[in-house]
């Protein structure tokens, strides 16, 4: 289908869909792809490679870090997808998200950034940069 066929993507698709297995040569994202997919999480930014994204939290303290890190651990297990996760000066976040298996980019990275917003923004969580 060409480009300019393709529904745009949306916060809300991207949520909608769940990591595939990437083990099979899942294709990296082109260019094209990630420009449209990357406005649905506009608090990750992406590399200069393009090899990978990230977002920064800044929590209130050390617990509510560790509590974000918890659900982001169950919400990878579920998905089957495993960021990065860096937790440094007691109560900062830094999250990486890449596909090991094929070396780059792939919907699955957009598809967890995604849900890893949801749950930092659900009530209860005390990441103090929303
Ligand atoms: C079977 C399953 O899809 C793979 O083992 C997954 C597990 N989680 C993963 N997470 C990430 N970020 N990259 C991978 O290549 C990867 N491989």
């Amino acid at each position: 289908m060409p480009d300019d066929d393709r529904p745009k993507p949306t916060p809300k698709s991207v949520l909608q869909k769940h990591c595939q297995p990437c083990e099979g040569g899942m294709p990296t994202l082109t260019g094209d792809e990630l420009d449209a997919l990357m406005p649905t999480i506009p608090r990750w930014s992406v590399s200069n490679d393009g090899g990978w994204i990230r977002r920064k939290f800044n929590f209130r303290n050390f617990v509510e870090a560790v509590g974000l890190m918890n659900e982001i651990a169950a919400l990878a297990e579920r998905e089957q997808h495993h960021p990065d996760l860096h937790l440094t000066g007691y109560r900062h976040m830094t999250v990486e998200l890449t596909t090991h298996a094929i070396g780059g980019l792939s919907e699955n990275d957009v598809i967890l950034a995604a849900k890893i917003d949801q749950l930092a923004d659900s009530p209860g969580q005390g990441s103090s940069d929303r």
